[in-house]
């Protein structure tokens, strides 16, 4: 979508829905890929953000949806000030459209709210409401990028197992690769996710990322029933940390950066990954996988390896 199918009233929100909209929706369901870490402070957002405008930036129309209700960042970093987020269509404050902002390029996205309450604690009843609203959205999106809370709770789970690819960020710390082992362990366990892929972030050089991956890859195969794949690695980039004191996509801010090149990279390969099957063909199907999905009522949470 270009920018000018938008009609933004500005960068903030009340971003009007195209009328042609569902003449454009993609054929098949949009591709989901959710986010996550584990652990806090890995580069999950950076991630998601820089997925998303590379995306977006290679032609893809692109959703970016920030469920971290507690701690969200996404608007932060793409320099956009919502007036609406997530948390105030829960309140009923607004309708989910107002919450829609216009980021870089064309890029949708629906941002949370921080220290708002946790996605964990809404309700099936407001899942269904998030469906029915996402539905009357229309939106044409071939993919949609959620940034998921750090930690293994309920809310993060279920995104994920919603999602159709779970991308785990990892980096070369010893709680980071406990804690990724501890979410790939549940969502295999638990919630049925077969393929993971892994993405190494802060790389030093090239042959870190690897070995974090094969780290991961040798414990899940000897104890769990998934399938881990190496989406790549990248690098620890200074900047990336400027583009972010910028408030702006690394891809963007520094096209030709190391951190860049490699993000570039994975959305390229992203984009190879088997599409889900069927003709469904809106975001409503991804939020109906979520609710559609048995939750199970035990708390995951301090799960032995
Ligand atoms: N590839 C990188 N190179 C250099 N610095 C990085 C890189 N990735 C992340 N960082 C740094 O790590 C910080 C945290 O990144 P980010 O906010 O994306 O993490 P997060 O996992 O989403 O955190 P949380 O979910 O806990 O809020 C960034 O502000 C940035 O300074």
């Amino acid at each position: 979508m270009q920018p000018s199918e938008f009609h933004p009233h500005d960068r903030r929100t009340g971003v009007e829905v195209p009328p042609n909209a569902t003449d454009s929706a993609p054929a098949t369901a949009p591709r989901v890929i959710a986010v996550a870490s584990g652990k806090g402070g890995v580069g999950k957002t950076s991630v998601s953000v820089n997925l998303a405008t590379a995306l977006v930036n290679a032609g893809q129309r692109t959703l970016l949806l920030d469920t971290d209700l507690g701690l969200a960042n996404v608007d932060v970093m793409l320099g956009l000030s919502p007036r609406f987020t997530l948390a105030d269509v829960f309140a009923g404050r607004c309708e989910l459209r107002d919450t829609l902002l216009e980021g870089p390029n064309g890029l949708m996205v629906v941002p949370a709210a921080s220290g708002k309450r946790h996605m964990t604690e809404l309700t099936a009843q407001q899942h269904v409401g998030l469906v029915h609203a996402f539905s009357e959205l229309d939106l044409p999106v071939d993919t949609m990028v959620v940034d998921t809370a750090a930690g293994i709770a309920d809310g993060v789970l279920t995104f994920c197992q919603a999602a159709q690819d779970v991308v785990v960020v990892v980096c070369d710390e010893p709680a980071s690769v406990t804690d990724a082992y501890a979410l790939i362990k549940v969502l295999s366990r638990e919630r049925g996710v077969t393929r993971v892929q892994v993405l190494a972030n802060q790389v030093q050089h090239v042959r870190e990322g690897r070995q974090l991956f094969d780290k991961l890859e040798r414990v899940s195969a000897r104890f769990l029933d998934v399938t881990l794949n190496y989406l790549g690695a990248i690098p620890r980039d200074e900047w990336l940390r400027r583009a972010i004191q910028r408030q702006e996509a690394v891809v963007d801010a520094y096209p030709s950066s190391p951190s860049a090149v490699a993000f570039r990279d994975i959305a390229r390969r992203s984009r190879q990954w088997q599409s889900p099957p069927g003709p469904r063909g809106h975001v409503e199907f991804f939020l109906e996988r979520l609710i559609a999905q048995p939750q199970p009522s035990d708390t995951t949470r301090g799960a032995t390896a």
